[in-house]
């Protein structure tokens, strides 16, 4: 089956088809959802910050307006895309992911960062290029490991204190200029809980936009060290049995399919699917 929603490139001087206005990762929604007459949300006297063709929804082309300010208008709300990643359908999703990523790339992106002369849009691909120094700029994808390491009928969750109380999960952190994916994995774990790994096994990606993370997921088995948490970034960090979980990361999340699919391989259970 076609997915419902397909990015696309389009020239935003055409006028017509419908929009999404977003603004830090909030988008303006009625009863009806996000979706609105592009041509009748402009003569409200938003104030746009950037203008960007973005794909289709159901075959209809789809606008992003990129706002100064989330401005109040009656009869209408921002919901944040967190929101939509917890109770939306996939497909909405899915679009909202990809307009809050343009829409955040293009506020940051007006104007060049060498020369600070306005930027415009290049035609016939997704970036912004400035006229003086002929730099382009793409959207921003930010490379992050994510791992679950397990010790037999044990994984290790942690807690960070951003968390909604009460849940843990799995060990993620940012990629670094010069590193592997692999030296990241090791890194990351040891920074977080001062624990060592081996047995790598990459399980799948997933694009995260909260705010431009490109996840790449791992299974790890614990190689030696105790415990030791990271002051500030973890608030919590136990091995939990396979038996006796503590409240786990949205369905949605990479993170809680890299626990799914090590409960199920020790519980002799069906693999889920990887989220898309
Ligand atoms: N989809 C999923 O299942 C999950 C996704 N994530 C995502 O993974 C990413 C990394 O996880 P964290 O534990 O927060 O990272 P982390 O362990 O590297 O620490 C976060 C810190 O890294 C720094 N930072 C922020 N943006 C950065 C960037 N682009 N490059 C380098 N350093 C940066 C900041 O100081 C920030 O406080 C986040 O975007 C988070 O949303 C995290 C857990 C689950
Ligand atoms: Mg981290
Ligand atoms: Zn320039």
């Amino acid at each position: 089956m076609m997915a419902r929603w397909q990015p696309a490139l389009f020239d935003a001087q055409q006028p017509g088809g419908w929009a999404v206005v977003h603004c830090r990762q909030f988008f303006l929604a009625d009863n009806n959802g996000v979706l609105f007459p592009r041509e009748w949300l402009k003569k409200q006297d938003l104030p746009i910050l950037a203008e960007h063709g973005i794909g289709h929804f159901d075959g209809d082309p789809i606008y992003l307006l990129e706002l100064q300010a989330p401005l109040e208008l009656p009869g209408f709300a921002w919901q944040s895309l967190r929101q939509f990643m917890l109770q939306g359908d996939a497909d909405t999703f899915r679009l909202l992911g990809y307009a809050t990523q343009i829409g955040t790339w293009a506020r940051q992106h007006r104007f060049c960062g060498s020369c600070g002369e306005p930027m415009l849009p290049m035609p016939g691909e997704r970036a912004m290029g400035c006229q003086r120094c002929e730099q382009h700029h793409y959207p921003r994808l930010s490379p992050s490991m994510i791992a679950l390491v397990t010790r037999g009928d044990e994984i290790l969750l942690a807690r960070s204190p951003r968390f909604v109380t009460g849940v843990y999960s799995t060990l993620a952190g940012f990629v670094e200029p010069g590193e592997s994916v692999e030296q990241c994995v090791a890194r990351e774990i040891r920074e977080e809980v001062g624990v060592e790994v081996t047995n790598l096994q990459y399980l799948g990606s997933q694009g995260w936009p909260f705010p431009h993370s490109l996840m790449l997921g791992f299974h790890a088995e614990y190689a030696g060290g105790d415990i030791v948490m990271q002051a500030e970034e973890i608030e919590d960090a136990q091995w939990f049995d396979v038996h006796r979980l503590p409240p786990l990361p949205a369905p949605r999340s990479i993170a809680r399919y890299l626990i799914d699919v090590y409960v199920a391989r020790r519980l002799g259970r069906p693999e889920p699917a990887l989220p898309t």
